[in-house]
């Protein structure tokens, strides 16, 4: 029986007590962009990285480095050009319907009410009406906005309009969630709130997460590993960090954590030569 501190070629150590099933298998995945009337780019070289259920994973990386690229893989809107993506040990053919998907962008129609958006993500997959409503109900709660149902998208805050993405993702049951910069376009302070109410809603039934985000301390203070991908092109995944807080946590109070510093300061050690690497600037002296 497998037993703690395992090593697999994307992972590095990770310190789980019995080895969780894959969730997500990115397996020596290279994937290249056509541009009309030039040259193929290839953005992303082989590389590796898994995600085992329950496993709350981040990846960080320059800007344009490939991270969105390597979720969009995962969701199935792109086909790698080599390598495998597998799902709970299922080679991926077309959409991954285990996935929710959670953008930086608010994915809300502004016709429709916060409930009326959340049940919208039911209806289309053929839950009645009534149930679809119940159950968009209970996840505003959830999420904090029993209290705003009624009210439009344009009648909310950001940080409750991601409340509402929130819900509107979970509320479906994904067993996988792909988050890109999901909380990027909020306030310091609101993003610290949604990554903890985040935390709390994760904790209850431990999904496996994907996590892109610029902010390596938004990355630390969430995950249980934090993966670095190079810059590109032909960029991988060059580093893998297994996040030894305690949990549960709060997401503002854990940055205050001595271990927190010096994970930061392990990560951003490697880290900084990449970012060096896209702005062509000398950072690592
Ligand atoms: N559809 C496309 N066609 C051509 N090139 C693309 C396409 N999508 C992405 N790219 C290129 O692939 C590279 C990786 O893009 P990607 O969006 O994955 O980066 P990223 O790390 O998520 O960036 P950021 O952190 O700025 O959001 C970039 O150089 C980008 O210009």
């Amino acid at each position: 029986m497998e037993t703690a501190l395992q090593r697999t070629p994307a992972e590095g150590l990770a310190p789980t007590a019995a080895v969780a099933p894959l969730a997500v298998a990115l397996d020596d995945i290279s994937i290249s962009f056509g541009i009309a009337g030039g040259p193929i780019y290839k953005a992303v070289a082989p590389t590796s990285l898994h995600v085992r259920e329950g496993e709350f994973v981040a990846i960080v990386g320059p800007t344009g480095c490939g991270k969105s690229t390597l979720l969009n893989a995962t969701a199935g809107l792109l086909r790698p050009a080599g390598g495998r993506v597998s799902i709970f040990g299922a080679a991926l053919d077309g959409l991954n319907a285990k996935a929710g998907y959670l953008f930086q962008q608010d994915a809300l129609m502004p016709w429709k009410t916060a409930l009326d958006n959340v049940a919208i993500a039911l209806e289309i997959g053929g839950t009645r009406r009534a149930d679809a409503l119940a159950q968009a109900q209970d996840w505003l709660r959830k999420v904090g906005l029993a209290r705003f149902a009624d009210r439009y998208p344009h009648q909310l805050s950001g940080g409750q309009r991601k409340r509402v993405g929130l819900a509107q993702v979970l509320v479906r049951g994904p067993k996988i969630l792909l988050m890109d910069e999901p909380f990027g376009p909020l306030d310091a302070q609101t993003r610290q709130i949604m990554g903890t109410l985040l935390l709390k809603l994760w904790a209850q039934d431990r999904k496996a997460v994907l996590f892109v985000t610029h902010d390596l301390e938004e990355a630390i203070a969430l995950s249980d590993r934090v993966v670095i991908m190079s810059a590109g092109p032909e960029a991988r995944i060059i580093g893998d960090f297994p996040i030894d807080l305690a949990r549960p946590r709060d997401t503002a109070d854990i940055r205050l954590d001595p271990r927190f510093h010096q994970l930061h300061r392990d990560i951003w050690n490697q880290l900084k030569a990449e970012v060096a690497k896209t702005y062509g600037e000398e950072m690592t002296s």
